[in-house]
């Protein structure tokens, strides 16, 4: 369970989000809103690679401005550009990365590899330079390179933002079938029609919050 109390974020003189309290438990989330309206900005406060300037972020338990460390092993992050996320230029050597600063043994970083790539269909992929893959390819790395680590908690940052068609549906149905709580933050509201709850963030606040339906419709209003 996530709970926000009387969070507010400000950049300098910028207030970008304004006493937001939620609480968090369903299993599919989706954040959606105009562009800057500081969806980002949320996402990053669920694993404390933001801090609320005020108010408070807690995420089963742990305070986000307390136990930085352990709420960032609970909750993995998928970040918008997965060119910031790749880190290592090998596939399996980019996949191992967050395994081996866990302590993982190399014997489950193998059968973890194994397992996450032969999920997506890309054990062919395991010895490509990570630069040359595609874009949807490279999403699809990132999201495997957070899940390999067993995070709680998954939160996405607009994980379909570089795809065509085909690899929005992949990515779709790998978000569909993991066990854990996502929190996706997107612009592509077909991808979130089967979750189940949206939040709109507008001028710092929430615009609405609800079950998709009603609460795509209200957003598609208040930006006709
Ligand atoms: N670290 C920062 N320093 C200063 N301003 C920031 C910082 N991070 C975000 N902002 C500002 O906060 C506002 C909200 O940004 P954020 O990235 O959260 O919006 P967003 O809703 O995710 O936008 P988009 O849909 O365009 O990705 C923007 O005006 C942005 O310039």
């Amino acid at each position: 369970m996530i709970t926000l109390n009387n969070v507010s974020v400000s950049f300098g003189e910028r207030v970008v989000l304004n006493s937001l309290s939620l609480t968090l438990t369903e299993r599919r989330i989706a954040v959606i809103g105009a562009n800057g309206s500081g969806k980002s900005t949320f996402a990053r406060l669920l694993n404390g690679l933001a801090l609320p300037t005020s108010g408070e972020v807690i995420v089963d338990g742990l305070n986000s401005a307390k136990k930085g460390r352990e709420l960032r092993r609970k909750v993995g992050f998928v970040f918008q550009n997965p060119d910031n996320q790749i880190v290592m230029p090998v596939v399996e050597e980019d996949l191992a990365f967050g395994m081996k600063n866990l302590g993982f043994s190399k014997d489950d970083i193998a059968a973890k590899t194994d397992e996450i790539l032969a999920r997506y269909n890309m054990s062919d992929l395991r010895e490509h330079p990570a630069h040359l893959l595609s874009g949807g390819q490279k999403q699809l790395i990132a999201i495997s390179g957070v899940l390999v680590m067993d995070p709680a908690i998954v939160v996405m940052d607009e994980p379909t933002t570089l795809l065509d068609l085909r690899n929005k549906r992949r990515v779709a149905r790998a978000v569909a079938a993991l066990p854990q709580m996502v929190i996706t933050v997107t612009h592509d509201l077909d991808l979130i029609t089967d979750y189940d709850r949206v939040i709109v963030i507008d001028d710092g606040g929430v615009f609405a919050d609800g079950p998709p339906a009603e609460v795509i419709a209200a957003y598609q209003e208040l930006m006709a």
